[in-house]
């Protein structure tokens, strides 16, 4: 299991290692104050605001029906095809996943994180690089403002990765919905990423073969109430080092970047949010974009959001793929490099926006 910190979305585990400083549990502040907010939540930047940068609500993601896709059907792939390349997000409608396992979810990822600290704390993350568990997001420098969000990272596949003891016990059912959901959201990506491989040119299982060992990790945030959502930000602007993650959004509070400003994603119901992250940006060579998005909180309602990072395994290579370098993009964007050593230096950069995805870029 070694080498398990870096084979995800994670931007703290490694981090925290190196520079460990304590953060508090921002549910727990707010339970104690619901009107505190440090300073070190703060955007300082007001162009970073939330109420100050531009935020479109007219523009919408792009939905896409899974049935069609797997089905075959031209129009819906070339729709997935558009939708990866202009935007590097989309929603998901006819996944197949039942709506009572995602109801599941919701439910009892609610009960836990409405648990005592104490109670949460038994799942505490050890920051030893083995399998993760409860604790707070994006710790990269004391300098850093503070995201206003709790979490709860779990290794999903392989299941040989799951580490039992960051696996809550209680609410009783936790552990079943958490099984049922990542069950059918890796069914998904399995069926998405054979959906990218016909679009770029290869055989529908490549892609799945090229990541050694598809790796799932479960990362569920949780924005607790905050009384000045108009200074803070529930997760800072970032893009995902995975190959394609999948969300769940139960309230709205997720935004993307797209032509210079901020669009929201607004839930339907049922429907999963997918982005391209930065794995298959690079493998496509630029082609499909992973974007930068962040969440902002609310005074109203806590928010609850579930992300599944796909990954490849961490020894693999990754590069632009040779077909991928065409009349389009006659040039190699990035460089080869080992998948585990392109995330290791992305966590290394301070983490902010996309910054570390250029440095991987040839000057061109
Ligand atoms: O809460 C959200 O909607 C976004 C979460 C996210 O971007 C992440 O966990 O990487
Ligand atoms: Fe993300």
């Amino acid at each position: 299991m070694e080498e398990i910190g870096v084979t995800m979305e994670n931007r703290n585990t490694n981090i925290v290692a190196e520079m460990p400083i304590s953060v508090e549990n921002v549910q727990e502040m707010v339970r104690k104050d619901p009107s505190a907010v440090p300073e070190r939540f703060i955007v300082k930047n007001d162009i970073d605001r939330p109420n100050i940068s531009l935020v479109s609500s007219g523009d919408q993601i792009p939905v896409i029906d899974l049935s069609l896709i797997s089905d075959g059907n031209e129009d819906e792939l070339k729709k997935l095809d558009l939708a990866s390349s202009e935007w590097g997000f989309f929603q998901v409608i006819n996944h197949d996943v039942e709506e009572k396992v995602l109801s599941g979810m919701r439910d009892t990822a609610a009960e836990f994180f409405n648990l005592s600290f104490e109670e949460k704390n038994k799942y505490a993350t050890q920051n030893d690089l083995q399998g993760y568990g409860h604790g707070q997001a994006f710790v990269v420098s004391k300098k850093k403002t503070l995201d206003w969000t709790d979490c709860l990272m779990l290794f999903t596949y392989p299941l040989a990765y799951r580490n039992p003891k960051y696996w809550p016990t209680a609410p009783l059912e936790f552990k079943d919905a958490i099984d049922a959901y990542s069950a059918g959201v890796h069914k998904v990506g399995e069926k998405l990423l054979s959906a990218f491989s016909v679009l770029m040119g290869m055989n529908k299982d490549s892609l799945q073969e090229m990541h050694q060992g598809v790796m799932n990790v479960l990362r569920m945030n949780y924005y607790p109430t905050c009384s000045m959502p108009d200074e803070v930000l529930g997760v800072s602007p970032h893009s995902d080092a995975s190959s394609l993650t999948i969300l769940m959004q139960d309230v709205a509070g997720l935004q993307i970047r797209h032509d210079g400003g901020w669009v929201s994603v607004n839930p339907i119901q049922n429907a999963l949010v997918v982005n391209i992250g930065d794995a298959l940006e690079i493998w496509s060579n630029g082609k499909f974009k992973s974007i930068e998005h962040r969440a902002i909180t609310n005074t109203e309602k806590a928010r609850t959001s579930f992300a599944s990072f796909i990954t490849p395994n961490t020894e693999i290579e990754i590069g632009p793929l040779d077909q991928m370098i065409d009349l389009v993009i006659p040039v190699t964007l990035y460089k080869k490099m080992k998948y585990g050593d392109f995330v290791r230096g992305s966590f290394k950069e301070k983490y902010e926006g996309k910054g570390h995805t250029k440095t991987e870029k040839f000057e061109v």
